[in-house]
Order: structure tokens, then C-alpha cells, then sequence
């Protein structure tokens, strides 16, 4: 049998190793998912959409299994995400059932109280790290605040108010802005600005989630510092939330991939190994490194940028069986 080092252990003076589950992942791959990781992130269960489906009905059944996971087997959990404009309910935005009238800034604002409050209450000091506002940053052009319902309606402040709300929910929990293409210069000024701001107005925010959907083509190293930096210089807390390597560079919509060529695996590992030693120097402000799975069986990639097109982004195969990028990260310790 090969010995495979544990992943966590590994890495127990630096960070925790997390991975994004969801319930079925934790009946099939129990030993597996104990053994590297020790932290877990809902991929789904916590997300709006499925915590409170309609208003005043909340579903905390399949959150609460993954907490409960995580408790027994002595790993933390991160909450993501309480406020975003995916994966979020239409009814919130709606003056009522007819969905004909916007909801006002009052209503929309008692709403994501009632949300937040419920949420945070419910899972308490079992959930010490919240997502609290996911991907509210443009990415194209001069625009720094992405447009949605949320900013619509109550304007750059629901960044502020869902974070106080929070804060007042559980003031023990760490409370992350949470964004991808985080490294990009002109979206990491964006996201520099918008949490300065946060700052300027004492708004209690404690780190940045860089999600980390990174590429065997991109983003270069350089970018990956500079933002790193650029993060860790407004004195917060940094996890990469939601890391992931894809075979293909995201404007590469080819499918015709069964497998991952052993040159693609090679490159990938090339990645991952200098993507952990850049990690590893930062690790005075790096807290955790998750990534959005546990092995390349099972991704969201298999279905974005490109609908049903397998990728295999993870440091292990279909069998969680090490590839080449495992061996590789064990090394940059
Ligand atoms: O990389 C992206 C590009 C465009 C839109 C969203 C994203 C990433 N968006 C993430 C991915 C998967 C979801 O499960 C996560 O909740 C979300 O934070």
C-alpha cells in the first residue's frame, strides 16, 4: 500500500487544509475527507437559497449535518455565504408574492436582518469564520461595485450593514469579504478600495477569502503577490477560500478531454507547487487554504465555464489517489 502523507498534518504549523462537501461527499468519503482535511466549507447547504427557500422557512438540516461532521471529527467550518447575488431567493428583492414591485431599502434591510440574525444565531460558536458579503466587486472595466438587487436597492451600504448585522449576531466570529479573480490588479485595487472603506467607517471586517479558481495558464505569480500583499497591508486575516486548478485556461472551451494528458497533469503540478510556496511565505497572514472539493470525482468545474465537460483540478484523481501536484505540494513544506 502507498503511504500518503496527511495533507493537514503536513501543513499543521502553517494553515489548515479545507475542502468545500456536501452530504453525500461525507457518507462516501469519511476516512478520506478526515485524514487531509480540518476544515470544511459548505459548498452549497448554507447558501440563501437553501437556508431560507421562502420567508420565515428555514431548512438548517443539511448545514447542520456538515457542522455536525466537522464537531465529531474535530475540524472548524467556515460559513459561506450569507449575502450574494447568486444562489439567493428572488423573494427577497419583491415588495410581495406578485413580484411586480421592488422591495424598499426598509424592507430589504429588516429582511437581511432576519436573515443574518437567524443564521449566525442558529449555528452560534459552531461557525467562527462567516463569508459575509460574496463577490459584491466589478470585474470589468472602471465600475468598482458589481450591480445587483442588493446594491439597487440599498446601495453600497448593504456591504456595511450585512457585516454589522453579523457582528452583532456572534461579535466572537471572524467575518471575511469573499471574491474570485482576486488577483487581477485592477480587481484587487477594487477590492483594496471597497474594504478601506469598510475600515474608514469601522465596519467590523476581520479578513478576505481570495477564492482562488486558478488555472494551469493563469494568474501569474507576480499578480497572485502583489494582491496577497496588497490584501495582508490592511492588517486582515487571509484565506484562500475556494482554491481550485483547472486543466483549461478559461477561455479554452475544448471537451474533447476523457482524461487529463500527463503533460496537463505535469503543468498542473508545476502550478500547485509554486502556488504553495507562495502560501508558505505568506503564512503569517494565511489562516487557511480550502479548496472548493475534495477530489477530481466531483467539481464544479465539470459543468463551468463549460456545461458538462469534465475537469480534474483537485490534488486527487476520481480514486482520491494522489496525482502529481500532491507529491509536489507535500515538498514545499
Ligand atoms: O469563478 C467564478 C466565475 C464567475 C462566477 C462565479 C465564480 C466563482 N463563484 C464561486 C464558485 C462556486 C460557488 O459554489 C461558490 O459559492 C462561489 O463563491
Amino acid at each position: 500500500r502507498l503511504f500518503v502523507p496527511s495533507l493537514k498534518d503536513t501543513f499543521l504549523e502553517s494553515f489548515r487544509i479545507g475542502a468545500a462537501v456536501h452530504e453525500g461527499l461525507l457518507n462516501d468519503r469519511k476516512e478520506f475527507i478526515t485524514e487531509h482535511f480540518n476544515s470544511l466549507t459548505a459548498e452549497n447547504s448554507m447558501k440563501f437559497e437553501n437556508l431560507q427557500p421562502a420567508e420565515g422557512e428555514f431548512d438548517f438540516t443539511a448545514g447542520d449535518r456538515i457542522v455536525q461532521f466537522a464537531k465529531e471529527n474535530g475540524m472548524s467550518v467556515r460559513g459561506h455565504t450569507l449575502i450574494w447575488h447568486a444562489q439567493t431567493p428572488k423573494w427577497i428583492f419583491y415588495e410581495d408574492a406578485e413580484k411586480k414591485k421592488l422591495a424598499s431599502k426598509e424592507l430589504l434591510k429588516a429582511r437581511m436582518a432576519a436573515h443574518i440574525n437567524t443564521v449566525v444565531a442558529h449555528y452560534q460558536d459552531s461557525i467562527l469564520c462567516w463569508d459575509v458579503v460574496n463577490e459584491a466587486i466589478e470585474d470589468k472595466g472602471s465600475t468598482r461595485l458589481r450591480h445587483s438587487l442588493w446594491s439597487e436597492i440599498m446601495g453600497e451600504e448593504f456591504i456595511d450593514y450585512a457585516f454589522h448585522l453579523a457582528h452583532e449576531a456572534n461579535p466572537a466570529a471572524q467575518l471575511f469579504y469573499n471574491d474570485y479573480n482576486e488577483s487581477s490588479p485592477s480587481k484587487s485595487a477594487k477590492i483594496f478600495e471597497t474594504i478601506s472603506g469598510l475600515l474608514e467607517r469601522e465596519v467590523p471586517v476581520h479578513g478576505v477569502g481570495l477564492q482562488a479558481h486558478w488555472n494551469v495558464n493563469a494568474p501569474s505569480l507576480d499578480d497572485i503577490k502583489r494582491a496577497i500583499e496588497k490584501y495582508a497591508s490592511l492588517g486582515l486575516r487571509l484565506h484562500i477560500t475556494e482554491m481550485d486548478v483547472s486543466v483549461f485556461d478559461f477561455e479554452d472551451k475544448n471537451s474533447s478531454l476523457l482524461k487529463p494528458t500527463e503533460a496537463l497533469l505535469e503543468l498542473q503540478a508545476e502550478r500547485y507547487e509554486a502556488f504553495f510556496k507562495i502560501f508558505k511565505s505568506y503564512r503569517a497572514h494565511i489562516d487557511s487554504v480550502t479548496f472548493w472539493g475534495v477530489d477530481d470525482a466531483y467539481t464544479w468545474l465539470d459543468n463551468f465555464p463549460v456545461h458538462n465537460r469534465k475537469n480534474w483540478p483537485f490534488l486527487f484523481d476520481t480514486e482520491s489517489m494522489p496525482k502529481p501536484a500532491f507529491w509536489r505540494v507535500i515538498k514545499t513544506i
